[in-house]
């Protein structure tokens, strides 16, 4: 999906006033560039959504995508199983995000049975569902809201259904520094500015929060499911198999 995405020069330039970042038509240009150069083991997990489905779907079971952005977990999904294995729902908040998924999805796995709608995970229908993904999401809830959206999650799933959790996360205690140094540098690695950096860093201060992974475990294990383990983790960005 890289080669319709324009290079993200989003934060290159100095801005008079840094406003909070939010998934608009820019974000959405240059969305598959952005997340490719920002987030440290995005592809591996995108892709390994497909191989996690192939595992743990029963034939014909249903699957959430929530927050989907451009559809890249759905499509990897696509890529592993035909179109009779499963039926997919791809939701995200943003109408632009929405809008894009739609078409590149349609173009790319016409045959598959898949819906793109644009909800809020915090409250849209959420129909049972044998597989969840939430890759790269949580984060951008309040955190006093993010129980209650786990619990929601618990409830769609099937007994045995399987939750694909992924997000930016807080290093533990003394070790916060670490990771966020490492991951700006994995950014200038990538060709972004010291600007672009600090420039996003702040317009992402309010709107994205992190939680610890052990916060993440906890919330998971209080919400009942039964096992829940990190099978990804790359700098301060983790991915985790829970099953209910
Ligand atoms: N309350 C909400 N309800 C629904 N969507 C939301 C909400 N809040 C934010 N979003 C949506 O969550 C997505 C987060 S990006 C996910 C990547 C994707 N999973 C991927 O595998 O490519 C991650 C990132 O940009 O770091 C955006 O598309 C938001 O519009
Ligand atoms: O860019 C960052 O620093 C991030 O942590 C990840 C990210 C990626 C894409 C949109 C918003 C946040």
């Amino acid at each position: 999906m890289t080669d319709v995405s324009r290079r993200d020069a989003l934060f290159s330039t100095p801005l008079d006033q840094v406003t909070d970042f939010s998934f608009d038509e820019r974000v959405v240009d240059c969305f598959p560039d952005m997340i490719r150069r920002s987030v440290p083991g995005y592809a591996q997990i995108t892709s390994m959504a497909g191989v996690i489905a192939a595992r743990h779907l029963s034939p014909g079971a249903h699957i959430l995508d929530l927050g989907c952005s451009l559809g890249a977990s759905t499509l990897s999904i696509c890529q592993r199983l035909g179109p009779e294995a499963f039926t997919l729902q791809a939701i995200d908040l943003s109408q632009p995000m929405v809008d894009k998924a739609r078409g590149l999805l349609a173009q790319q796995a016409p045959e598959h049975r898949i819906e793109v709608l644009q909800g809020d995970i915090r409250d849209c229908p959420l129909p049972r569902a044998g597989m969840i993904m939430v890759n790269f999401t949580l984060q951008f809830l309040d955190p006093s809201e993010r129980d209650q959206v786990i619990q929601r999650l618990y409830d769609a799933l099937m007994p045995g259904g399987v939750l694909l959790l992924s997000e930016k996360i807080l290093g533990e205690p003394g070790q916060e520094s670490l990771l966020i140094d490492l991951h700006h540098d994995f950014k200038r690695a990538n060709g972004y500015s010291d600007l672009e950096i600090s420039q996003k860093r702040t317009a992402l201060e309010d709107v994205m929060i992190p939680d610890r992974l052990s916060t993440h475990h906890e919330r998971l294990a209080h919400t009942g499911f039964t096992r829940h383990d990190t099978w990804f983790q790359y700098l301060n960005f983790a991915s985790i198999l829970a099953f209910k």
